[in-house]
C-alpha cells in the first residue's frame, strides 16, 4: 500500500532551524605554537623557546639563610629620633661662683649691645612670670606630652588641649643632663665610636635651653662635654687594641648685619671661611687628646661665639653652632674589626626661633632675627620635604638645602642620607605657648622619616662607597623602582636594576636566568618579603611576556614581509629567463657572422607597406645564390627581400657598373674590404641584383675610419658622380630622390619604412655607393634605397608626384615646397601603383 504524503498545508510555515553550530574553540592561554614558524619551513632560524621560558620554575628560598648585607638593612633601619626636653620654669641661679661666672662674664663682653626696649620687656616678663606660675605644657609619659593652651586662649578661641606623643623620649623639666645625655647621645656616642657617623640637632624657641642642653654649664655639663668624656674614657679602655686620634672642629654661621651669611671658625686660629658645595673651606680640626683639653677648646670657641641679649634670653645665641668630633684610627698591626672606621659626630645648637613682639628686636637685630628665623624655616623645611618624598617618592625630593648654609652643609644629613636626632627644647611656661605650638607642630612629624643606615653598616664598607658614589641625580630614579619600600630593597636596587633592564632589553633573554635571584633573600619566617619578591616575580613574567608577545607579532610581519619578497624574487627572475631568451633570439638573429654577411648584403625588398623590411637572416635565403661574393655587413641583420620580376627591371635600369665598380675600388682601397672587393663582383651585384643592400659603403662601415671615408668621399668626387648624400636623413633622402636617382646604401632599420617608401622615387637604380661614409658609422642609422623603389621614384619624379613619405621629419628638408604641392590625388596614384608593383 503506498503510503502517500499528506498535501502540504497552504498555511504550513516552514521552519527552518539553523544548523548546530559549532562552539568556537576556546583560545588558548598557551603559547601560540602555530605562530611561530616551523623549523621545517626556516632551517635557518631555530623557534623561539618560549614554552621553555614559561615552564621554567622560579626557585623559592624555603630555607631560611643566614642574614646577608640586605636583611641587617631592613633591620637597622629607624625612623628619626625625636627627643623633647621641657626647660625649667625658672632658671635656676648659679649656685656658685668659678669658671662659669667668669665665662658668664666673658660672654657678655662678645654679646651684642643691650637693647633697653628689651631691658623693660624683661623686667615685665619677670613680674609676669611671678604672677604666673601656670605651665601650658605637661608630661603624659616618657614619650608623650600634653599642650594646653592658656586660659584665655581657651576661653576666647575656644582651643584645646592637644597631645602629642610619638617622641624618642620626653625630658621633663626636671631631668639631669646626665639622664639626658644616657637616652640621647650616649648611643649616638657609641655608634660613633663603633664608626658610625651621627648628628645631634637641637632646635627650639630662643631661651628654651639649646645651649644649656648642648653645651651645658661647668656644673651641669651639656652633651658635647659629656660626649668628649665618654670618648676619651672608651679610648682608654681599648687603648691596647687600637688606637684612636680624635678632631675637634667647631664653628659658626652667622649673619652679618643680618644680610649675608658668613661662617666663622671659633677654633682658637679660626677665621672667616668659605663654603664650597656642601664643604667648609680651610676648617681648622684641632687635635685633642684628653677630655680636659677638649672642654677647654668648647670653651674658648663659645667665648668667641656670638651672643646677645635679648627680651627672651641674657645670653642668646646669634649665630648656628656647629662642632664635629672627628675620630680616625691608626692601624697598629692588629686586624682590623668592626670598629676601625673613621666617623663623625656632629652636634647643632641652632639659633632659637624668636618672635619679634617678645623679642622686641629692632634695626640690625631684627634682620639677624629673621636670618635666624629663616635658617630655622629652612631646616625645617628640608626635613619636610624628606618626610613628604617617603611617604610618596613620587614628590620629588626638594632642595631646600640650597636655601642656607647651615642646611647646604648638613644636607646629607636633612635627605635622609646619614642618621641624625633632633632635641626639641621647649619652655613651659604660659606665655611660651604659642612657641611651643608652632615648634611641635613643625617638628613633631619628623620623627615619622626614616634612616637608611646602609652607609652606617661597619660591615658593609664596599656598600657604602658604592652607595655614596652614586650621583644624587640618581637618586629618585633609585627610589622610584623600590617603591615606597626603599629602606627594605634600597640594598637589592643592582639586583633589581638588572631586572628592570631584562624587561627593557627582551635580546637578553637569556638572562631569565637571573631571574631566580630575588632581591631580598627572604628569611623562613618573613612572609611579607616572600609574598613581595613572589609579586615582583609575576610582575616580571608578566612584563616578559608581553615583550614576547609584541615580538611575536614582529616576527609575523616581518616573515610576511619576507614572503612577498620571495615571490617578487620568483617573478624577477622569470621574468629574467624570458628576457635572457628574448636576448638570445635577439643576438642569434642580430648577429651576422663573416661568412653571412654577403647574405645580409642582400636587399630584400618587400612592397607590402605593413610588412617588415627588416626579415631575418635565413629569409633572404633565396637570393643568396644571386650573390658569390662576401660582404662584411655588420650594422644589419636585414636584408631587402627583391623579387625577381624587379630585379629583372632594375637589372635593365642599372647603368655605370662600371662606373659603380671603380667607385667600390676606390671605395674599399684602404679598407680590408678591398681584396674581395673587385670589379667583377660589383658587376655581378649590379647585374644581378642592383641590390643597395651591395653598397660596400656600409658593408664596411664598421671597418672604414674616418680616414677611409674621407677617401671614399674623394674617390667618388673624383669619378664625377653626382654627389648625393643617402643618409640616415631624411632631407638627404629626398635630396637624393629628387635630384639624383642613386642607389643609397640600405639604411638602418629604423628608417626602413622611410626608405621603403623613399624608394619610389628614385628614377634611376643606379647603385650609388655612399660617399658619405660619414654615416656609415654603426651608431648612425643607414638608408637604403631599394630597387623597386628607384624605378618607381624615377617613374614618379617624372611625374613629379610624391609621396608623403618622403615628406622629412621634423620639417628640415629643403623639399618643402615640394612637399606642399602634394594632392591626396597624387597620394592615391601612388598607392595604386604600390598595388601594382606587388601584384
Ligand atoms: N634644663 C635647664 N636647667 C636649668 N637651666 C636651664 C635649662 N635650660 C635652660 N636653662 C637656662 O635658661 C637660659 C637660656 O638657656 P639657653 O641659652 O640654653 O637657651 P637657648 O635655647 O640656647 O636660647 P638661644 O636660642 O637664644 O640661644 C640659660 O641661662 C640656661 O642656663
Amino acid at each position: 500500500m503506498e503510503m502517500k504524503s499528506p498535501p502540504p498545508c497552504p498555511n504550513t510555515v516552514t521552519v527552518r532551524r539553523n544548523p548546530p553550530r559549532r562552539a568556537r574553540p576556546t583560545p588558548s592561554t598557551n603559547p601560540p605554537q602555530n605562530l611561530i614558524p616551523s623549523s621545517s619551513t626556516k632551517p635557518d632560524v631555530t623557534p623561539f623557546p618560549i614554552q621553555e621560558i614559561l615552564a621554567m620554575e622560579i626557585p623559592q628560598n624555603t630555607q631560611p639563610e643566614p642574614p646577608t648585607a640586605t636583611t641587617t638593612l631592613a633591620q637597622v633601619s629607624e625612623n628619626l629620633k625625636v627627643y623633647l626636653r621641657i626647660r625649667p620654669l625658672v632658671s635656676p641661679k648659679p649656685l656658685s661662683k668659678g669658671v662659669n661666672d667668669q665665662n658668664f662674664k666673658q660672654r657678655h663682653k662678645n654679646a651684642w649691645p643691650q637693647n633697653p626696649v628689651a631691658k623693660k620687656n624683661a623686667i615685665r616678663e619677670k613680674n609676669t612670670k611671678k604672677k604666673s606660675s601656670e605651665i601650658c605644657i605637661s608630661v603624659n609619659d616618657s614619650q608623650s606630652v600634653t599642650l594646653s593652651p592658656p586660659q584665655a586662649l581657651q576661653d576666647s578661641k575656644r582651643i584645646k588641649a592637644v597631645v602629642y606623643e610619638g617622641f624618642s623620649h620626653v625630658f621633663p623639666a626636671d631631668a639631669s643632663q646626665n639622664a639626658v645625655y644616657k637616652k640621647m647621645v650616649k648611643p649616638l656616642v657609641e655608634d660613633f665610636l663603633n664608626g658610625k657617623n651621627g648628628m645631634l640637632a637641637a632646635l627650639g624657641p630662643s631661651g628654651s635651653g639649646k645651649t644649656h642642653t648642648v653645651f651645658g654649664t661647668v656644673r651641669e655639663p651639656g652633651m658635647v662635654p659629656l660626649a668628649l668624656q665618654q670618648i676619651f674614657k672608651q679610648n682608654q679602655e681599648c687603648g691596647s687594641k687600637l688606637t684612636r686620634s680624635f678632631y675637634i672642629s667647631i664653628f659658626e654661621i652667622y649673619s652679618e648685619g643680618g644680610k649675608a651669611e658668613r661662617i666663622f671658625d671659633l677654633s682658637p686660629e679660626g677665621g672667616d671661611l668659605s663654603m664650597q658645595q656642601s664643604t667648609i673651606k680651610g676648617l681648622q680640626e684641632v687635635a685633642v687628646t684628653d677630655t680636659a683639653q677638649a672642654e677647654s677648646l668648647i670653651a674658648s670657641a663659645m667665648l668667641k661665639r656670638a651672643t646677645a641679649m635679648t627680651n627672651s634670653n641674657s645670653q642668646s645665641s646669634r649665630s648656628q653652632c656647629i662642632i664635629n668630633i672627628h675620630s680616625l684610627v691608626n692601624q697598629c698591626g692588629e686586624e682590623l674589626d668592626v670598629q676601625s672606621n673613621n666617623s663623625i659626630l656632629t652636634i647643632v645648637d641652632l639659633a632659637g626661633a624668636e618672635r619679634e613682639r617678645r623679642t622686641g628686636n629692632q634695626g640690625s637685630r631684627l634682620l639677624e632675627s629673621n636670618f635666624i628665623n629663616n635658617t630655622s624655616m629652612v631646616f625645617g623645611l628640608c626635613l619636610r620635604s624628606l618626610l613628604e618624598h617617603q611617604k610618596n617618592p613620587k614628590k620629588p625630593l626638594q632642595k631646600h638645602f640650597q636655601n642656607s648654609l647651615l642646611t647646604r652643609y648638613l644636607r646629607d644629613y636633612l635627605e635622609g642620607k646619614k642618621r641624625m636626632a633632633l632635641i626639641l627644647t621647649v619652655k613651659p611656661g604660659e606665655e611660651d605657648y604659642l612657641d611651643a605650638v608652632y615648634l611641635l607642630r613643625q617638628a613633631s612629624p619628623f620623627m615619622k622619616i626614616k634612616f637608611n643606615n646602609v652607609d652606617e653598616q661597619p660591615n658593609l664598607v664596599q656598600h657604602k662607597r658604592h652607595i655614596q658614589s652614586l650621583s644624587r641625580v640618581e637618586e629618585p630614579r633609585k627610589k622610584k623602582y623600590c617603591g615606597p619600600e626603599a629602606h627594605m630593597v634600597e640594598e637589592g636596587k643592582s639586583s633589581w636594576d638588572d631586572h628592570s633592564n631584562l624587561e627593557e632589553d627582551v635580546a637578553g633573554v637569556s638572562k631569565l636566568e637571573a631571574v631566580d635571584i630575588a632581591p631580598i633573600k627572604p628569611d623562613g619566617n618573613d612572609l611579607t618579603i616572600k609574598n613581595r619578591n613572589h609579586q615582583i616575580m609575576q610582575n616580571f613574567a608578566r612584563a616578559l611576556w608581553n615583550v614576547l608577545k609584541e615580538y611575536k607579532e614582529k616576527l609575523m610581519v616581518a616573515e610576511k614581509h619576507i614572503e612577498s619578497l620571495r615571490e617578487n624574487l620568483i617573478n624577477e627572475k622569470t621574468r629574467y629567463t624570458e628576457l635572457e631568451e628574448k636576448l638570445e633570439d635577439f643576438k642569434s638573429s642580430c648577429t651576422c657572422s663573416k661568412e653571412n654577411l654577403v647574405e645580409a648584403t642582400l636587399l630584400k625588398v618587400d612592397t607590402d607597406v605593413d610588412a617588415p623590411m627588416y626579415s631575418e637572416r635565413n629569409k633572404c635565403g633565396d637570393v643568396d645564390g644571386m650573390l658569390n661574393t662576401k660582404f662584411k655587413c655588420d650594422n644589419s641583420p636585414t636584408m631587402c627581400n627583391l623579387d625577381p620580376d624587379l630585379f629583372s627591371e632594375m637589372n635593365a635600369s642599372a647603368h655605370c657598373p662600371d662606373c659603380r665598380a671603380s667607385e667600390c675600388n676606390s671605395f674599399c682601397a684602404k679598407c680590408d674590404l678591398n681584396q674581395r672587393l673587385n670589379k667583377d663582383i660589383f658587376s655581378e651585384v649590379d647585374v644581378k641584383s642592383h641590390s643597395p643592400n651591395l653598397n660596400t659603403s656600409e658593408c664596411t662601415s664598421t671597418r672604414c675610419d674616418e680616414e677611409v671615408t674621407s677617401q671614399m668621399e674623394e674617390n667618388v668626387h673624383s669619378l664625377n658622380v653626382e654627389e648625393s648624400i643617402c643618409s640616415s636623413s631624411p632631407r638627404q633622402d629626398q635630396d637624393i630622390s629628387s635630384q639624383k636617382p642613386l642607389d643609397p646604401p640600405p639604411s638602418h632599420k629604423e628608417d626602413a619604412a622611410v626608405t621603403k617608401e623613399c624608394n619610389l622615387d628614385v628614377p634611376d637604380c643606379d647603385i650609388r655607393y655612399n660617399s658619405s661614409c660619414k654615416s656609415l658609422n654603426m651608431k648612425k642609422p643607414k638608408r637604403r634605397l631599394q630597387p623597386a623603389s628607384s624605378i618607381l621614384l624615377r617613374d614618379f619624379s617624372a611625374l613629379g608626384i610624391e609621396d608623403e613619405g618622403e615628406k622629412p621629419k621634423g620639417n628640415r628638408g629643403g623639399k618643402k615646397a615640394v612637399a606642399d604641392e602634394r594632392t591626396q590625388g597624387n597620394i592615391s596614384l601612388l598607392r595604386l601603383l604600390k598595388s601594382n608593383l606587388r601584384i
